[in-house]
Parts: C-alpha cells; sequence; structure tokens
C-alpha cells in the first residue's frame, strides 16, 4: 500500500505533466534558446495523467465567424516562415493549446483534491458548446515577448444588452495577461488587474486582446494589454497588470 506523502508527490509531479502548466514552466526556463515553447505538445502528451487524449480547445470549430477563421489563419501562417531554399521552419510566432483542466491536485484537503481531480474545469473552457461563451486562441511572440489573442464572445457572455459582460472582458485580459506572463516568468499569480472599459464590444464579435511585458523586477512582471477590433481601428479595452512569481507550493498549501 502506497503511503499517503508518497502518493501525494506523485500527484503533484503528475499534476504538472499537464500541458498548462508543465509546457509553460519548460518554456520559461528554456526562454533564451532557439528551441523555446517547442516542448508544450512533445512533453504533455507523453506524461498525461488522464485516460483521454486531451482536446486542444483552440482549434477551429463550426461556430468560428469567417473573421474569426481569417485572423487565425494569419497568425497561423506566421508560426512557419519559408528559408530562401523553401525550406519551412519555425517562425516568431506560437500558438499556445488550450485545455480544460489545470491542476490535478491543490490545497483543499482530501475532497476538495477529489472534487478538482474528476470535476474541475478551467473557467474559460467549462461550456462544451463550440461558441456559446469563451472562443479564443493566443499567439505568443517570443522575440518581442507578446501575444495576441483572438477572441469571439458568445450568446452566454452577454452583458449590457447586445454586448459583452465587462467580467467576461476582464477574464479573457486576465487569461491572456496571465499566459503571457507565466510564458515569460514561470508559475505566477495576478496580484494586481487595472482595467479601463473604452467602448463596448458587440455580442458574437471578434476582437484582438495584445499583451506586451512593460517591464520585470525581481518577482514581480508588469504587463499592458489592449482590447481592438480585428483592424485595431477601434480601442475597447485597455489593461494594465502585475504577476508575483509564486512558489508553487503556494497553491498546495505547503
Ligand atoms: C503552479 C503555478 C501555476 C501558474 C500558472 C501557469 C500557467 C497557467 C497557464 C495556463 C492556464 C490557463 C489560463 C490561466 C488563466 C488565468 C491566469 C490568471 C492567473 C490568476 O487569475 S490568479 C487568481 C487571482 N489571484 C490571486 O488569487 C492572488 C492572490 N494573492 C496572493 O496569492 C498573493 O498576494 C501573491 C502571490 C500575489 C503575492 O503574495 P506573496 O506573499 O508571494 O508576495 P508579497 O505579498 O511579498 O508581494 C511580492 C511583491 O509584490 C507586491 N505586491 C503584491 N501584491 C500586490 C498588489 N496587489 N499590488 C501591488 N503590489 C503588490 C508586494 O508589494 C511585493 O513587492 P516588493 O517585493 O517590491 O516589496
Amino acid at each position: 500500500m502506497m503511503r499517503p506523502v508518497a502518493k501525494g508527490l506523485i500527484s503533484i509531479i503528475r499534476a504538472f505533466s499537464n500541458p498548462n502548466v508543465a509546457g509553460i514552466l519548460r518554456l520559461q526556463t528554456q526562454w533564451n534558446s532557439p528551441s523555446a515553447f517547442q516542448n508544450i505538445r512533445p512533453l504533455s502528451m507523453s506524461l498525461w495523467p488522464f485516460s483521454a487524449q486531451p482536446r486542444d480547445f483552440s482549434l477551429p470549430n463550426a461556430s468560428w465567424s469567417p473573421e474569426m477563421r481569417r485572423v487565425y489563419d494569419h497568425y497561423i501562417a506566421l508560426c512557419e516562415v519559408e528559408t530562401i531554399g523553401g525550406e519551412k521552419k519555425t517562425g516568431p510566432w506560437r500558438k499556445l493549446p488550450s485545455y480544460n483542466r489545470t491542476l490535478k491536485y491543490a490545497k483543499g484537503g482530501t475532497y476538495l483534491s477529489k472534487m478538482i481531480q474528476s470535476k474541475a474545469r478551467l473557467f474559460t473552457r467549462s461550456i462544451k458548446e463550440h461558441g456559446a461563451a469563451f472562443e479564443y486562441v493566443i499567439f505568443v511572440n517570443k522575440q518581442e515577448k507578446r501575444c495576441v489573442c483572438v477572441f469571439q464572445a458568445g450568446r452566454l457572455l452577454e452583458g449590457p444588452p447586445g454586448h459583452v459582460h465587462g467580467g467576461a472582458i476582464a477574464t479573457m485580459i486576465d487569461t491572456v495577461m496571465g499566459g503571457l506572463a507565466a510564458c515569460l516568468s514561470g508559475p505566477i499569480m495576478t496580484a494586481n488587474l487595472n482595467i479601463s472599459y473604452r467602448s463596448p464590444i458587440t455580442l458574437g464579435s471578434v476582437v484582438l486582446i495584445h499583451s506586451a511585458l512593460d517591464h520585470v523586477e525581481g518577482r514581480k512582471t508588469f504587463l499592458t494589454c489592449r482590447v481592438t477590433s480585428t483592424d485595431e481601428t477601434k480601442l475597447h479595452t485597455e489593461a494594465t497588470a502585475l504577476f508575483v512569481s509564486i512558489n508553487v507550493g503556494h497553491l498546495f498549501g505547503t
């Protein structure tokens, strides 16, 4: 019979084989190497702790509008460049995969751990119906330390009639900025997020969420963010945020 401590350690190791976390952690440690970002998929697939193959939610589906697909195709094309000799090689942009489970175990005792293991889902990926809520894909540019998210807001995100709820916009901003901060700095948590809503976003429309590194000060990573129309002529939202690097034990109550 395995002792609880050993079992817990194995669980934590398995948790970090989750692509959402392990991939990002490896990204951070390899940031300066040319192969940064290349380990997301191979690592996650080989050590995935659940029986089924994880679904990457950031792939095109039938709910995507032609505009969503057009912008997606534009950034996908930037992920691969052709050399003078006609060979394909990795470009400056990378699409981040997106799964609906994060850590398998977190603090909260046995019951919460079991509940998290079986039932917890990432908030932005918790609704199965395609197009009903958050449809998004994040592309990261490691050289420029910035990212762009293509976001199509579904009908369940309504706030003001016909427009997107401010909390849903904040959720996406936190997700995009948090994803970039984690890519750059490893395990982080949002400490501060300031948002200015400049113009409403129509429900069902597609917008771009641009985020960039401002500066790093010890454990503190400061980022900026702008939400714009896809042609970038209209500004919808602006944000700044502070992410603080954490010891992962922070999430396990150790
Ligand atoms: C296992 C790690 C997982 C990491 C995630 C990685 C990858 C995930 C990737 C994909 C997953 C997909 C999507 C993820 C979606 C969204 C990501 C968003 C993340 C979140 O949505 S996360 C939830 C909301 N978030 C919280 O639930 C945090 C609650 N909070 C705390 O847990 C602590 O508060 C903490 C840890 C923040 C700091 O605590 P601490 O004890 O470690 O550090 P301390 O307090 O000493 O602060 C150190 C220095 O930051 C300054 N500082 C701190 N707070 C400040 C503030 N508010 N304003 C201005 N400055 C502040 C201090 O002034 C000091 O500055 P100085 O060093 O200069 O004195």
